[in-house]
């Protein structure tokens, strides 16, 4: 566990960067420092490895004062991943990667073979290896970056903007790989980025913070797009954070029968829409009998809904039921078999019962 306790930051030229900041970061967990640019995430975080000196409040590390322990000593045990992942230019992969356990005297041949592992685990080929940073793309030099800061297995991990040099769809698959290692790892992590999408996504917990330095609201993703504490955070935390919300909430609604063919059945007559299933039981798509007939194809399918996981969100509920043609949203079970339809009305009606429900919670 991190915990700030009335931590302040003044710089020699009097601009004070974090102001009286009280936050606890949870072990095991992501906690998230997000707010605009100038709002002293990156300070606050620099603080935890004691790159930059507090002038007043303390730091603790496992209940520790981190001012009391001698600095090199402090940073073995923390992580540190940065934008660009200011890897060293002039060493391979597997030599950046091995460094920091070379370092804290683990023998080179040994910390290159842990180094290809963890290449593994963040999804890099062991091809890469040889290889300079220069010779990766954004992402892969990202990957470098996790596994470089894993390498001493720290039990925290600090994280400023790590993801935000490279494209959206790198990015995306970036924070999927990273939830993915996390969830094995484990690690007590503070995770900094300017991106409330990606704070949301990643974070277990997220601390908003307003220019000034000061903590405009601790809350967990759900309770922030629901329950802004003030107009700031809700400013901050956008416009459509009702429906961002549903992806949170939930969906274990009742699902009911369909009718379903297979493909190379006959589409036969009886209800407009009916569903087609392959021969595992996993949807294709949907038929219109009244511009169909005849036996049932790939190529005539009308496909282009998106599937609801049985025990998924509401949020996918609700797309499963509005991009699905015929009005129904298909689910499925983990295994992507069908399991049954939802109708809107019955998703909309849940939305407004928990709407309904939140409201009666006092604040
Ligand atoms: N070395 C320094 N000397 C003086 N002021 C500084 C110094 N470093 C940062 N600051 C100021 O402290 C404030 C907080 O900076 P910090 O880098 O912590 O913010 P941030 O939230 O990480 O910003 P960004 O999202 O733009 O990276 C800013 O006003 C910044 O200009």
């Amino acid at each position: 566990m991190i915990r700030f306790e009335a931590v302040t930051k003044k710089y020699d030229d009097g601009t004070t960067a974090v102001d009286h900041l009280d936050l606890t970061a949870p072990t095991g967990k992501i906690t998230v420092l997000v707010g605009p640019s100038g709002c002293g995430k990156t300070t606050s975080l620099r603080m935890i490895n004691r790159m930059i000196t507090p002038t007043s409040g303390t730091v603790l590390i496992d209940d520790q004062d981190t001012a009391s322990l001698p600095a090199a000593k402090l940073r073995r045990g923390i992580g540190y991943v940065i934008q660009h992942a200011g890897l060293f230019p002039h060493r391979t992969i597997v030599d950046n990667i091995a460094t920091v356990p070379v370092l804290n005297g683990v023998s080179r041949r040994q910390a290159r073979t842990q180094a290809l592992e963890l290449m593994e685990r963040v999804g890099l080929s062991p091809d890469f290896a040889k290889r300079y940073p220069a010779q990766l793309s954004g992402g892969q030099q990202q990957r470098v970056g996790v596994a470089r800061a894993l390498a001493a297995d720290p039990p925290v991990m600090l994280m400023d903007e790590p993801f935000s040099a490279v494209d959206p769809v790198v990015r995306d698959q970036l924070q999927d790989e990273f939830l993915r290692l996390q969830a094995e790892l484990g690690k007590t992590i503070v995770f900094v980025t300017h991106d409330i999408d990606e704070a949301i996504k990643l974070g277990d917990q997220i601390a908003v913070l307003r220019v000034g330095g000061t903590l405009a609201q601790l809350a967990s993703p759900h309770e922030l797009l629901t329950r802004p504490g003030d107009a700031f955070v809700a400013g901050f935390v956008g416009r459509d954070r009702g429906y961002r919300a549903l992806g949170f909430a939930d969906a274990d609604l009742p699902v009911s029968g369909e009718p379903t063919v297979r493909l190379g059945d006959d589409v036969g007559s009886g209800a407009q829409w009916v569903l087609v299933l392959d021969h595992g039981d996993a949807p294709q798509g949907w038929i219109d009998r009244r511009t169909t007939s005849g036996q049932v194809t790939a190529d005539i399918l009308r496909r282009g809904g998106t599937l609801a996981t049985q025990g998924g969100s509401l949020r996918s509920a609700l797309d499963a039921c509005l991009s699905s043609p015929s009005g129904r949203g298909v689910v499925v079970d983990d295994a992507g078999r069908f399991v049954g339809t939802l109708r809107l009305e019955t998703v909309i009606a849940r939305i407004e019962a928990d709407a309904a429900g939140s409201q009666e919670v006092p604040t």
